[in-house]
C-alpha cells in the first residue's frame, strides 16, 4: 500500500524539528484518534499540535524515566521553547482555536489530553454555555457541538479524514412566513426529517434578505441513513452539517434543566463570514438535545440576529450532493484548498419561470408535423421515417447509442468558429440591456443547428433513442474549486465519449427586460454565472427580439452554472435542443463534449466573450483559461486578435 502522503507530511515535519519518526508515530495515531482522524487540526501552525503533543508526551515521561528523557532531549525543538517561555502554564492545543483566522481549524476542539488516549470529559461535555444560561449577542459563541467519542477502529492505517463540515450558512431572509413543521420522509426513505422549515414564495429579485429581524423559528434536524445530521435554525439560520462515519455524533445543549429551549443570539458581521463563524466557534451554532428530538421531532429555538450585510448566502450544498437529490445522479463537491463552499443558490434541473417570460407548452401547439404519433417504441433504431427529423433533414442527431453523430457534432463546431454564420438583428436587445441609452449596433448571434427530440405527444416510447437531453444528467459529476483562480469548476468523474450529453443550462427563464430591471437593482448578482440569451436562429425571423429570453442561474440553476470559460477550444459545445415544442423562441441549451473527455477532466465552454469589448454588461474577468487560443492575452499581433473579435455575444446579457 502506498503511504499516506498525510503521514509523510508529518513525519517529514517533525524530521526538520530534530524529532524521529518512531516518536512521531505514536503520538500522531493517539491524536489522529483524538481528534476523530481530522488532520486539518494536526497539520495546522505547522503541525504544532503534534508537535506539542510530542514534546508533552516526553513532559509525561519525564517523571519516570529522567535517564530517558534526557536522551531524548533534542538539540533543536522551536515550538516546543516557544511554547515553554510564552505560555507556560497553559495547556497545549493549536494556536488556531484562538486566532479566528481564515485558517482556524474547522473543529476547535478542547485541548487535546492525551491520557490512556481518552477524551477529557470536558471535550464530551460541548457549549460553555451553563444550563439556563443566556449567550448575548456580544459575547462570543460556544465552543463547538461537537461530541466525537474516540473511535475503537485501529488506526495503524491512519487514514483519511472521516469527519467532514458539509455546509455551514444560511441566513434565510424571514418574515416568519417560513415555518412550517412536520414530518416528512424522501422518497428514497433515507433522509427522515424531524422536523422542516421551507421558504414557499421567494421570487427571483425580491431574494434578497431583510436585515436586522427577529423571531421566533423552529429547529431543523435531519438524521440520514448516510450517517448525516443536519440542524439549522431557519432564521437567519446557520446549518451545520456533519458526515460521521461512525455516528458516535451526539448533540446535546438546547434545552435548560426543565428541558425548555434556550435563546440564542446570533451575531454576523457579513455574509462572508457565516462560515468564518461556523470556523471560529465551531457549529451548531443552535443544538438540541439528541433525545428530546427523537422524542418530539422538533424542539423551538428563539433566535435574532443582526446581520449587516449586503446580501447573504443562503442555501445549503450538501456535500455528497448539491442537487438534493434532484437528479438522477448525485453531484458532489470537493474543496481540497480552502475552507470555503460553493456559492448559495437553488438547485433546479428544469427551468423555471420568473415571472414575464412567455413560454407556452401545450399540445394544442405541436402539429402532428413536430412530433411522430405514428412512431413506436424506439425512433432511433426503426426503419420507418419520424416526424421529429423533418427539420433536420430526415435525419437523427443521435446515434444508437445516445451520442451526437460525427457529423452533426463537426457541423455545430465549423459553425460556431465561422463568423459567417452570425444573424444581426436591428434593434438588439442585448446591446439595450446594457444600458438604457445604448445605440452601439448588434454584434451579431450565432445561428445554430438545432436539435430536436420527442416527446410526449410522439408515438414512440419513453426509453427511445431520440430523446436524450429530457433525460437528464446521467453522467458522474463533481464540482470543485480549481487551483487556477477560476473558482468553482465542473468537472467529469467518468470517461467521456465525444459527442455525449453532459448536461443543460438550467436557470430562470427572464425577458431580457427582466433580466435587465434585476441586473439594474442588483449589480452584484451577475457575478457568479453569466446569462444566456436564447437567441439561436434569430436569424429566420421566427424570434421577435423583443421577445427574448434569457436563463439566468446565479440565484436559481444546476450544475452547469459551474462550468468556466475556455476561449476557443472548450471540451464542451452548446446546442440548442427543442423538446416540448417547435419553437424556437424557448428552447433547451445542452451541452455535449466536442471530444474524448478523460476523467477528472475540468468541463469548460467558451462563453463567447470579448475580453477586448468594454461595455460588456457581465463583469469581465481575467481569463485564466489556459487556452493557446486565450483572446484575454494582450497580443502584439492585432490580425490575429481580430480573428476572434467576431466569436462574440452568445452570453453575456447582465451584469
Ligand atoms: C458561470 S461562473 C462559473 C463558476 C464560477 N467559477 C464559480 O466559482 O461559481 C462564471 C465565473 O467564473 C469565473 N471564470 C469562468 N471562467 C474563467 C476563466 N477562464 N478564467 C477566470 N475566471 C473564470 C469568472 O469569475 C466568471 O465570472
Amino acid at each position: 500500500m502506498a503511504p499516506n502522503p498525510r503521514v509523510v507530511a508529518a513525519f517529514t515535519a517533525m524530521a526538520n524539528l530534530g524529532i524521529h519518526e518512531s516518536k512521531v508515530k505514536p503520538v500522531l495515531k493517539k491524536l489522529l484518534k483524538l481528534y476523530d482522524k481530522n488532520w486539518q487540526l494536526i497539520e495546522e501552525e505547522s503541525y504544532r499540535a503534534l508537535a506539542d503533543a510530542i514534546f508533552e508526551e516526553e513532559e509525561n515521561q519525564d517523571g519516570v524515566d529522567d535517564e530517558e528523557a534526557r536522551t531524548h532531549e533534542a538539540p533543536l525543538r522551536p515550538l516546543k521553547r516557544l511554547r515553554l517561555r510564552g505560555q507556560e502554564g497553559q495547556s497545549s492545543r493549536p494556536m488556531t482555536m484562538t486566532s479566528g483566522g481564515p485558517s482556524s481549524g474547522a473543529f476547535p476542539l478542547k485541548t487535546p489530553k492525551l491520557e490512556d488516549g481518552t477524551v477529557p470529559e470536558k471535550t464530551l461535555k460541548g457549549p460553555t454555555v451553563e444550563p439556563g444560561a443566556t449567550p448575548t449577542a456580544n459575547k462570543k459563541m460556544p465552543p463547538p457541538f461537537i461530541f466525537i467519542k474516540p473511535k475503537d477502529e485501529p488506526v495503524d492505517e491512519l487514514p483519511d479524514y472521516e469527519i467532514i463540515p458539509i455546509s455551514v450558512i444560511l441566513p434565510e431572509p424571514s418574515s416568519g412566513r417560513d415555518s412550517l413543521m412536520g414530518e416528512a420522509e424522501n422518497q428514497d426513505g433515507h433522509d427522515t426529517v424531524l422536523s422542516q422549515c421551507r421558504d414557499e414564495d421567494v421570487e427571483g429579485e425580491d431574494i434578497l434578505p431583510s436585515y436586522n429581524e427577529e423571531a421566533t423559528s423552529n429547529v431543523n434536524v435531519v438524521l440520514s441513513s448516510t450517517r448525516e445530521v443536519k440542524i439549522s435554525v431557519p432564521l437567519w439560520r446557520i446549518i451545520a452539517c456533519y458526515h460521521i462515519k461512525s455516528l458516535t455524533l451526539i448533540y446535546e445543549f438546547g434545552t435548560d434543566s426543565n428541558n425548555n429551549p434556550q435563546e440564542h443570539s446570533l451575531k454576523i458581521a457579513q455574509a462572508d463570514d457565516v462560515a468564518k463563524e461556523f470556523e471560529t466557534n465551531g457549529s451548531p451554532i443552535f443544538g438540541v438535545n439528541k433525545d428530546s428530538v427523537m422524542a418530539n421531532g422538533s424542539v423551538s429555538v428563539k433566535s435574532s440576529s443582526t446581520v449587516d450585510a449586503p446580501h447573504v448566502p443562503r442555501t445549503v450544498h450538501d456535500v455528497n450532493d448539491l442537487t438534493k437529490g434532484e437528479e438522477r445522479v448525485k453531484i458532489s463537491w470537493v474543496n481540497n484548498t480552502t475552507n470555503d463552499f460553493p456559492p448559495p443558490f437553488h438547485y433546479i434541473p428544469r427551468n423555471l419561470v420568473f415571472r414575464d417570460a412567455y413560454v407556452n407548452i401545450s399540445l394544442s401547439r405541436i402539429g402532428n408535423e413536430d412530433c411522430c404519433s405514428a412512431c413506436l417504441g424506439n425512433c432511433v433504431l426503426s426503419s420507418k421515417p419520424c416526424s421529429c427529423t423533418n427539420k433536420t433533414g430526415g435525419e437523427f442527431a443521435y446515434t444508437a447509442q445516445g451520442l451526437l453523430k460525427e457529423e452533426f457534432l463537426e457541423e455545430c463546431i465549423a459553425i460556431s468558429r465561422d463568423p459567417q454564420n452570425y444573424f444581426y438583428c436591428k434593434a438588439c436587445p442585448l446591446e439595450t440591456s446594457k444600458n438604457d441609452d445604448c445605440l452601439e449596433p448588434c454584434k451579431g448571434h450565432l445561428k445554430r443547428k438545432f436539435i430536436k427530440e420527442c416527446w410526449s405527444k410522439c408515438g414512440c416510447g419513453k426509453h427511445c433513442g431520440n430523446r436524450v437531453v429530457q433525460r437528464g444528467i446521467s453522467c458522474n459529476l463533481q464540482v470543485f474549486l480549481t487551483s487556477d483562480g477560476k473558482g468553482w469548476g465542473l468537472r467529469t468523474l467518468d470517461d467521456l465519449p465525444k459527442g455525449a450529453f453532459v448536461c443543460e443550462f438550467v436557470g430562470e427563464i427572464l425577458t431580457a427586460k427582466e433580466l435587465h430591471d434585476r441586473n439594474m437593482k442588483y449589480p452584484k448578482n451577475g457575478k457568479y454565472t453569466y446569462p444566456i440569451l436564447l437567441d439561436a436562429d434569430w436569424g429566420s425571423g421566427i424570434v421577435k427580439d423583443s421577445e427574448a429570453l434569457c436563463l439566468y442561474a446565479a440565484s436559481y440553476g444546476n450544475a452547469a452554472r459551474f462550468i468556466n470559460h475556455r476561449c476557443l477550444d472548450a471540451n464542451l459545445i452548446e446546442i440548442p435542443v427543442e423538446i416540448e415544442g417547435p419553437s424556437h423562441h424557448y428552447y433547451h441549451f445542452a451541452f455535449f463534449t466536442s471530444r474524448k473527455i478523460a476523467a477528472q477532466e475540468e468541463l469548460t465552454w467558451d462563453y463567447g466573450i470579448n475580453f477586448d469589448e468594454h461595455d460588456e454588461p457581465v463583469e469581465l474577468f481575467q481569463c485564466r483559461c489556459g487556452s493557446k487560443f486565450c483572446r484575454n492575452i494582450k497580443r502584439s499581433n492585432s490580425e490575429f486578435n481580430l480573428s476572434f473579435m467576431c466569436n462574440v455575444q452568445f452570453v453575456s446579457l447582465s451584469t
